[in-house]
């Protein structure tokens, strides 16, 4: 078997072109959808994402402000910001990129954030609403990770999905997705025993750890549906978690790194302020 690979970045423009005319709509009623972006210290990596994510919504004519400050910026002049940006109209969306410098607490800072502008989909009220079902934001990959399973035609329903990584940004909500959608979840971690036999039962694998190669094509059954969330760098190069060469001969779909998961990442961040905007001025 050699798999279909699965292109984020292509649905990711195709996604990125509906959201471009949803902005237009409306501008027409008077209505700008704007994100407001904060980042702590000077670490280059997550600058460049920042400002991918600013540029992506410029390019599908959102606003976008970004709030860059060194790691001398204190936990409280962060909250003064973000009570800042809650009481602005003119913001939609608060998006606080993590991780932030040891000296600021980092749940203090997600519950600070107005749950009505919470398109990280992070504070404990979107977690709780996701958990029980409810309409709210939900966290950008994750929900990135559904639409490309429901747009690749992948059934979830019934099947056994198998989460490698129990982080609260990607591992935990996304098996818990994938349970609002009927598939039988299994979560693994580091502590877990024999690996392999849990990963080689899953029709779904998503692989969310952060280290490369950490599943080869020996960890994965034959027409399975692997899902790479792996941001690393080797050699200065982004690479996933998943051994991709042996991985496509095993699995009947598989997710690249880069232009997977990252760009849906970030198609989902502007579609939830697009949805906060609306929201705002109904
Ligand atoms: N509050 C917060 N929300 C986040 O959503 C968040 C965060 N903090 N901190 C860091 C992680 C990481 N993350 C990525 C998003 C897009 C790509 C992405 O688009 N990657 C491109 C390539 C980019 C490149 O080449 O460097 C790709 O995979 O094709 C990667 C990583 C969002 N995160």
């Amino acid at each position: 078997m050699t798999a279909e690979i699965i292109y984020g970045s292509e649905l990711a423009q195709e996604i990125r072109g509906e959201l471009k005319e949803e902005v237009e709509r409306l501008h027409q009623t008077g209505v700008r959808p704007k994100l407001s972006v904060i980042i702590i210290g000077d670490d280059p990596a997550s600058k460049s994402y920042v400002r991918g994510k600013q540029k992506a919504s410029n390019k599908i004519g959102m606003d976008a402000d970004l709030w860059e400050y060194d790691s001398s910026f204190t936990e409280q002049e962060l909250l003064d910001k973000i009570s800042e940006l809650n009481e602005d109209k003119e913001v939609h969306g608060i998006l606080v990129q993590l991780p932030l410098p040891e000296h600021i607490d980092e749940q203090k800072v997600i519950e600070a954030i107005d749950p009505a502008k919470d398109v990280d989909g992070f504070h404990p009220i979107s977690v709780g609403k996701m958990m029980t079902g409810q309409d709210t934001f939900l966290p950008c990959t994750p929900h990135g990770i559904i639409v490309m399973l429901e747009r690749a035609g992948i059934q979830v329903e019934g099947k056994h999905a198998v989460i490698l990584g129990r982080s609260n940004l990607v591992g935990k909500p996304v098996g818990q997705l994938l349970l609002n959608k009927n598939a039988t979840v299994t979560y693994c971690h580091s502590r877990t025993e024999n690996l392999q036999e849990m990963t080689r039962q899953a029709d779904i694998l998503i692989v969310a750890v952060g280290r490369p190669s950490i599943i080869s094509s020996e960890d994965i059954k034959e027409g399975a549906a692997v899902i790479d969330v792996g941001v690393n760098r080797v050699d200065g190069k982004l690479t996933g978690d998943v051994d991709f060469e042996s991985a496509k001969e095993v699995a009947s779909y598989l997710t690249p790194v880069p232009k997977g998961v990252g760009p849906m990442t970030i198609t989902m961040l502007l579609y939830n302020t697009i949805e906060s905007a609306k929201k705002f001025n109904r």
